[in-house]
């Protein structure tokens, strides 16, 4: 099932349980506008080559629009516009005053030069400058984008609308980024896996974890996990995969891979095929990287007894019924990876007042916002008795629909 068809298929479910008006539950679902554009850029040999945009706002009813863009050969408008979605729904399931928005341009960025990734940016911005704004919406890193991508967009961005550092987050420290927004999705992830594991009366130290993504999210996910004493058995990449039973040494992968670009030939483990990470023998699995990646074709081969997910739809409906029938616990996407939009949020705070936070204040501050999401999501699941992912989504789609109906409908 494709990306959009299974995140409306959710919404759907969510609207019923809720008992939503059908007209609402239309409103809700369409979004409030699809930009695509054309970006074409001269590459280092002068040859010119052309790649599609796409920028998706699904909902303002609660804030300016937010959510990050995406460099991936993948990338499509039916992905960008699912994504879009889940942002509007995640940034009301994590309670900051935001809708919903994604964007992506249709690119390997591993195939380009900085030059070239620096001009396909910057065209980009050009092409969107007048439909973003720091109230209307906000970009930010997502697969394939970091934050020189995000220095970019603000350097254009500003040429156009004067000196702008709150039009994108995840930007570099020097730039007005927020300290702790680079490992903010993974560490907010770890504190969600944390209050999960605690209703079971399990922790971190005494579990075993399978990581698919070596990014952002996953290196971030598996040191922090290290750190607490978890045993990360598995980790992949696009370039292979690396187990160790033992549990792998996290700081000597990371060298590793910034030394050698690859996971493979790693001392400290075995490889193997990357294939097999999501069926590996493991307590927790958390997927970093693609969504879609758990299916019908590999459910029912899982050995996971809790699926955390780090990436955004990583599992389509199909797989969550079969791993639900298993007894499979699945902490879903909209909240399990709401801490890098939480901490996005806290650096728009500081660049709009001018006041910058030390680490230590995000991160508490990201503890409380993910302990608070944790509780209002069980809170749901008790009212309409229902599986964690459908207690985020109704708690998300409610907040939504409620300040939609307060805003009114008339033009
Ligand atoms: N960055 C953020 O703040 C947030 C990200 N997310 C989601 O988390 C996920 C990862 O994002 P992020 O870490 O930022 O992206 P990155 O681009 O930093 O990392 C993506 C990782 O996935 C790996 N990868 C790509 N394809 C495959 C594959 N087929 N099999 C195994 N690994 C693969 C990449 O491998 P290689 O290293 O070899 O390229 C890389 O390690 C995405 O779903 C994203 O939407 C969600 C919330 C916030
Ligand atoms: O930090 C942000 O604004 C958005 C991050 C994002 O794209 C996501 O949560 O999927």
């Amino acid at each position: 099932m494709n990306a959009l068809a299974a995140t409306n298929r959710n919404f759907r479910h969510a609207a019923r349980i809720l008992g939503l008006d059908s007209k609402l539950e239309r409103s809700l679902l369409i979004p409030f506008r699809e930009i695509k554009v054309e970006c074409s850029i001269p590459k280092d040999d002068g040859s010119l080559a052309t790649y599609v945009g796409f920028r998706v706002q699904h909902d303002n009813a609660r804030g300016p629009m937010k959510g990050g863009i995406r460099y991936h050969p993948e990338v499509d408008p039916d992905e960008v516009n699912a994504l879009a979605q889940l942002m509007t729904w995640k940034t009301a399931v994590a309670d900051i005053p935001y809708g919903g928005a994604k964007g992506g341009i249709g690119c390997n960025p591993k195939d380009l030069s900085m030059s070239e990734l620096e001009r396909l940016t910057r065209v980009f911005t050009q092409k969107i400058h007048d439909l973003i704004g720091v109230h209307t919406d906000v970009p930010a890193p997502d697969m394939g984008t970091n934050p020189q991508t995000m220095a970019w967009i603000l350097d254009e961005y500003s040429k156009f609308h004067g000196h702008s550092p709150a039009i994108v987050t995840g930007k570099p420290i020097d730039l007005g980024g927020s300290l702790g927004r680079d490992a903010a999705t993974g560490r907010g992830c770890v504190f969600a896996t944390e209050a999960l594991l605690a209703e079971y009366g399990k922790s971190i130290n005494n579990l075993t974890f399978a990581i698919q993504g070596f990014g952002n999210v996953g290196s971030w996910a598996a040191r922090l996990i290290h750190e607490r004493g978890g045993k990360v058995v598995a980790v992949s990449d696009i370039t292979g995969a690396v187990k160790n039973p033992n549990g792998i040494n996290i700081p000597e992968l990371l060298a590793h891979k910034d030394g050698t670009g690859s996971l493979k030939g790693f001392h400290g483990g075995d490889d193997m095929n990357p294939s097999e990470l999501l069926v590996h023998e493991c307590d927790v699995l958390i997927p970093c990287a693609l969504g879609g990646v758990l299916n019908r074709d590999n459910a029912t081969d899982v050995k996971a007894k809790f699926i955390i997910e780090a990436a955004n739809h990583p599992t389509d409906p199909e797989a969550d019924e079969i791993l639900s029938k298993k007894g499979v616990v699945i902490l879903p996407d909209i909240y399990a990876n709401s801490g890098g939009v939480t901490v996005s949020y806290f650096e728009w705070v500081q660049n709009i007042q001018g006041f910058m936070w030390d680490e230590e204040k995000v991160n508490a501050e990201l503890w409380k916002y993910m302990t608070r999401g944790f509780d209002n999501i069980k809170d749901m699941c008790k009212t309409h008795d229902c599986s964690l992912r459908m207690g985020a989504f109704t708690l998300g789609v409610n907040r939504v629909a409620r300040a939609t109906i307060l805003r009114g409908w008339e033009a």
